[in-house]
């Protein structure tokens, strides 16, 4: 029984659907989850449309026809060929062994959990009772906001800012942090910072939402530094929490902190508390697994996929391990971020003596003849260990050439090994070598 059929339980269904076993998704919304309707598709089709110069009439209709107008028969019919049952409606653990789906009674052997995450709307004064988006809305509706304000600047504030800025909206982001990307190296929300003030974006940086209300023709917007901004559309990014409640969790004696995600170890297995009184009934033959946002460990769309596949090796009785040194994470901006691995600000909780090397894009050649000189990348090396351990870069195309430095990072190659590669020229990729080699020297 797979509970959630997004982007990891739909390939958690196909996946032990292929080897035989008897699978049924449950799925409430749309088969494919956010992935391919609201999140990662329409805001890459959208970004690519704004680089392109495109009438955003032109966009929406380009990201709708690849959303596929928000219509699940393809995606259902796939898995229905792999020998998957689609149950639509609510799942909600009823005991150890059962779930109920919109009033039907089903049982299960092994359950994964698959739910995916939602939006953290913040308690703001006034928020709730004024119309709002979050990244579901700007990412399918066809209307384009005369006056767009963006609450938060992560990765969706960021890529959301850039395509509405593109077509013609004028955009505010506060971000109550001092800068943009925060979980990022700082020079990654600098540069982009950088690049969407020159497209007109007003950052609020280090203010708050403090309050909001509906006038006569707008939304009013106080900031807590004092600041005010007028909006005819506020879009809510401050953040996703894994989908946890109302799944009937407490039956099986899982519990979850508020905000938390469901606790997994490293193959994936829900960890179930054992202070929790045990759950009636006799526990079924089968394990609990999760994959995905739900478990709130990586929430990007290849982790899930990397943990749906970790999951079906499990479930098939084959130990596979996850391992997440090296799960990139990427903001689809012009420049694109790029990080992989350890960020500095998580080294400094980690206690890690960490060695850092950068090179500006602006001295590569591929710079001259891409006439765009943005952007920078930074290696960093665990000083005591003598390898590298994390990276961040913000270029063009950032998220094809620094698959390299992935691979580097999982695979834990020796510095000696990566300082003798030799790469294409002209490309951003070069940009690499000279911090490469200046760890190699320092270490
Ligand atoms: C705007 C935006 C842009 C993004 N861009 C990228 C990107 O470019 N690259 C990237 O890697 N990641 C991106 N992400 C993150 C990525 O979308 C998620 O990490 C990914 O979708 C998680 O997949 P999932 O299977 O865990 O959850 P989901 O895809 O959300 O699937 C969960 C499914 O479970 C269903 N469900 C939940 N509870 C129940 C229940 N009780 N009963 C029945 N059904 C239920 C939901 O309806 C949903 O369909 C983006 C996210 C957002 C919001
Ligand atoms: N390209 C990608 O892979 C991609 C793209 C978009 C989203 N995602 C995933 O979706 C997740 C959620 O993205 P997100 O950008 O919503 O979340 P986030 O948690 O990364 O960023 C939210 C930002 O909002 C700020 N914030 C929170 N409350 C605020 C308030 N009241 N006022 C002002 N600022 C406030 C926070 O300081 C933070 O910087 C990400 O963690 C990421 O994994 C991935």
């Amino acid at each position: 029984m797979v509970l959630g059929g997004g982007t990891a339980g739909e390939l958690v269904a196909a996946g032990l659907a292929q080897a035989g076993r008897d699978v049924a998704l449950v799925e409430n919304r749309l088969v494919g989850g956010e992935a391919p309707y609201f999140a990662d598709l329409p805001s890459k089709s959208l970004l690519l449309s704004a680089r392109r110069g495109e009438t955003w009439e032109l966009a929406t209709a380009r990201r709708d026809e690849l959303t596929a107008h928000l219509d699940d028969d393809n995606a259902c019919a796939a898995l229905a060929e792999e020998g998957v049952t689609i149950l639509r409606g609510w799942g909600k653990i009823v005991r150890p062994g059962a779930i109920d789906v919109d009033g039907t009674e089903h049982t299960y052997t092994d359950l994964v959990l698959s739910t995916g995450s939602e939006p953290a709307v913040p308690a703001i004064d006034g928020l709730a009772g004024v119309p709002t988006w979050t990244s579901d809305e700007a990412l399918s509706v066809p209307d384009l906001p005369r006056r767009l304000v963006i609450l938060g600047g992560g990765p969706i504030g960021c890529e959301m800012a850039q395509v509405y800025a593109s077509f013609g909206s004028q955009v505010a982001i506060i971000e109550s942090a001092g800068r943009l990307l925060t979980a990022e190296a700082p020079f990654a929300g600098e540069v982009l910072a950088d690049a969407l003030r020159r497209m007109g974006v007003d950052l609020r940086l280090g203010a708050g939402l403090a309050r909001v209300e509906r006038t006569d023709l707008a939304l009013r917007l106080w900031l807590t530094d004092g600041g005010a901004l007028e909006a005819d559309r506020i879009l809510i990014a401050a953040g996703r929490r894994p989908r946890t409640e109302g799944l009937g969790l407490e039956e099986l004696g899982i519990t979850v902190p508020p905000g938390h995600g469901v606790p997994v170890d490293e193959t994936c297995q829900v960890q179930v508390d054992a202070s929790m009184s045990p759950p009636d009934g006799e526990p079924p033959a089968g394990g609990i697994w999760a994959a995905g946002d739900v478990t709130g460990v990586a929430r990007t769309a290849h982790a899930a996929r990397y943990q749906a596949r970790v999951v079906v090796s499990n479930v098939l009785g084959k130990r596979w391990e996850a391992d997440y040194r090296a799960v990139p994470r990427v903001v689809y901006t012009t420049p694109t971020v790029y990080s992989v691995g350890v960020s500095p600000s998580q080294a400094g909780e980690l206690g890690i003596d960490l060695l850092t090397a950068g090179y500006d894009l602006a001295a590569t050649a591929r710079a001259a003849v891409e006439a765009d000189e943005r952007g920078r990348v930074e290696l960093y090396a665990d000083r005591s260990r003598g390898l590298l351990i994390g990276a961040a870069a913000v270029g063009l195309y950032a998220e094809e050439w620094m698959s390299e430095i992935t691979l580097a990072i999982r695979a834990e190659t020796p510095l000696s090994v990566l300082t003798d590669v030799v790469h294409a020229f002209p490309t951003y990729g070069e940009s690499i070598e000279p911090p490469l080699r200046e760890l190699a020297e320092r270490l």
